[in-house]
């Protein structure tokens, strides 16, 4: 078995992977890269089977890649492998000004939707920021989009004396008439809005592949997401562990 680990901004996410199941992921919801407790809380919420290797990918920094470090140190774990940018490892070559900038994450689920057969694809992950990118066949990575993610927009709402506290709307309103609604589903409703909208404009940019993009949806919020799409979008839940599961077993 290996352990693949998915450090998220807000939450932690890992599988064991043994080439044929997936399982649901563990799951610890943190509070960020500076959280005290991350450390202690990882290590009691990690079962204690023994990995073949552990493979992260991450997007927190090093005081999390120490974390690793010295959890896989004290159980007598392999020492953590992390995703770098370098397409060496991938095969997945960024358009961006600067590669080593592009998150870890997106590498990974570029490198995920490939594993799948999916040549070229607009790839949307819903999490605490929500990102959109577009991969052309050949592993191209050509530019992609950053949001803020729907926990996001709702927290930073709530600090507006005139919301806070308005939680818990329902989400389907489209002429809310209460705060908590409008909240709600302007956020929601927003969202899937914008990733249509976007999601549409950078299929329009992919004019020199052969094959139309496929629009794959994956990351914490897809689920409540999926349904306000069009029926074309392909919900992909594990496209990152999917990826990293990829370069365990191709390294
Ligand atoms: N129990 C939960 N606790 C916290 N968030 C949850 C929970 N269940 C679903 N979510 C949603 O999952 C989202 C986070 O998704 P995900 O785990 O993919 O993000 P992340 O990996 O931490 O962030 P990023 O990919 O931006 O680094 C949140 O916006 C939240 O709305
Ligand atoms: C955008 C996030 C936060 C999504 O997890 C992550 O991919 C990241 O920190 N990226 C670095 C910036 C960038 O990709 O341009
Ligand atoms: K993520």
């Amino acid at each position: 078995m290996k352990l693949l680990l998915d450090g998220g901004n807000s939450r932690i996410k890992w599988l064991w992977w043994d080439t044929q199941t997936w399982e649901t992921p563990g799951i610890l919801v943190h509070g960020g890269r500076t959280d005290p407790d991350l450390p202690d809380r990882l290590h009691a919420a990690l079962e204690q089977r023994l990995p073949e290797a552990v493979w992260v990918v991450e997007v927190l920094g090093e005081d999390f890649r120490h974390t690793c470090h010295t959890l896989c140190q004290q159980r007598g774990w392999p020492a953590p492998r992390f995703l770098v940018p370098d397409p060496a490892p991938h095969g997945i070559c960024s358009d961006y000004l600067e590669p080593a900038r592009l998150g870890v994450d997106r590498y990974a689920a570029m490198v995920g939707a490939r594993a799948l057969g999916y040549d070229a694809a607009v790839i949307v992950d819903c999490g605490t920021a929500v990102t959109l990118d577009l991969l052309m066949p050949e592993g191209r990575h050509h530019g992609g989009l950053i949001l803020p993610g729907l926990g996001l927009m709702r927290r930073s709402l709530g600090q507006a004396p005139g919301v806070a506290g308005a939680i818990g709307g329902r989400d389907d309103q489209v002429a809310a008439l209460c705060t908590a609604d409008a909240v709600a589903s302007g956020t929601l409703q927003g969202l899937a809005a914008a990733i249509t909208h976007l999601g549409q404009r950078l299929l329009a940019q992919a004019t020199t592949s052969p094959v139309p993009p496929v629009k794959l949806l994956t990351g914490g919020d897809a689920t409540c997401l999926y349904p306000l799409l069009d029926h074309h979008w392909v919900m992909e839940p594990h496209l990152v562990f999917r990826g990293l599961a990829h370069m365990a077993d191709h390294h």
